[in-house]
């Protein structure tokens, strides 16, 4: 069953006399529960690709399906950040709670859930606490209890890691996938590594250059659950890594050659 369809999709931002080509003729169907990584170089528009799911952008041109469930209660979407993605202001569980509560839940669900995804991360000590007495990776960890708790029909991550160190980086991704196998979501999840992706995801998609369109789509048909030692060391998967290596290389050569152009 598809649960995203993207047609003909096409972005283009206008700054005075100048345009940017961010996306073009994208064109991709995610099934329901499927793990998508998108790797590309630095500007290629994952980012836009991922704010028009959210409706944060629209597109130029193209169409977006979300197929949601009939009658759905529902959230379509949640997004989950690199980082800043906690409200200063509120304890974690009210940080957690946040999605339900401006939805309205009935108060016993609210609480059920909220407790439920914060032992899930491993914040039950920590519930009433703020932000600011928390370290980057517990952040990270309120933000995804929150994204799950809010139960969303799909889960756009940017970047959710990017900004922690390797060892918890490793605990986080550990963790989203428990949470990922038990609730089966459809996510959509940018990285910069090629390491996270193959651990992560059912399919790697690769982005070229500006203009982003999508030039590869790598289904993984690696068992789970995986570990850091098998993607490093199984021949199958560093032939996919160096695969995806040398796509990027080549990429990220033709960004520079754009951007030297363009100063030009
Ligand atoms: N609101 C906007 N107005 C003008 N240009 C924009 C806007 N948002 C994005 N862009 C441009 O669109 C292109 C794609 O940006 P985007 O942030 O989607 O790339 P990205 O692949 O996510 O980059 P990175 O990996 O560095 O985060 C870039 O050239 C960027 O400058």
């Amino acid at each position: 069953m598809s649960k995203i369809e993207i047609r003909e999709l096409s972005k283009r931002f206008d700054k005075g006399k100048k345009h940017i080509e961010a996306l073009q003729n994208i064109d991709l169907t995610v099934s329901q529960g499927e793990f998508v990584c998108i790797l590309g170089p630095s500007g290629c528009g994952k980012t836009t690709l991922l704010r028009i799911l959210a409706n944060l952008e629209k597109p130029s041109k193209g169409k977006v399906t979300i197929h949601s469930k009939h009658n759905s209660q529902q959230p379509i979407q949640s997004m989950v950040f690199q980082e800043n993605g906690v409200i200063p202001w509120l304890t974690v569980e009210e940080n957690v709670a946040f999605g339900l509560k401006m939805r309205h839940t009935p108060e016993k669900f609210t609480k059920k859930q909220t407790e439920y995804y914060i032992s899930k991360v491993g914040l039950a000590d920590f519930r009433k606490l703020y932000p600011k007495e928390l370290s980057g990776g517990m952040k990270q960890r309120v933000s995804i209890a929150r994204a799950f708790a809010n139960d969303p029909e799909i889960l756009l991550m940017d970047e959710p890691f990017a900004a922690l160190d390797e060892q918890n980086k490793f605990i986080l991704q550990e963790e989203l996938l428990n949470i990922w196998q038990e609730t089966r979501k459809t996510v959509l999840f940018i990285t910069h590594s090629i390491d996270e992706a193959l651990l992560l995801s059912d399919r790697i998609l690769l982005m070229s250059a500006q203009p982003g369109k999508i030039v590869k789509d790598i289904r993984l048909n690696i068992p789970r659950p995986r570990t850091i030692e098998q993607v490093r060391s199984k021949p199958e998967i560093t032939r996919i890594f160096l695969e995806i290596w040398e796509h990027l290389q080549h990429e990220v050569k033709q960004t520079r050659l754009i951007k030297t152009a363009m100063e030009e």
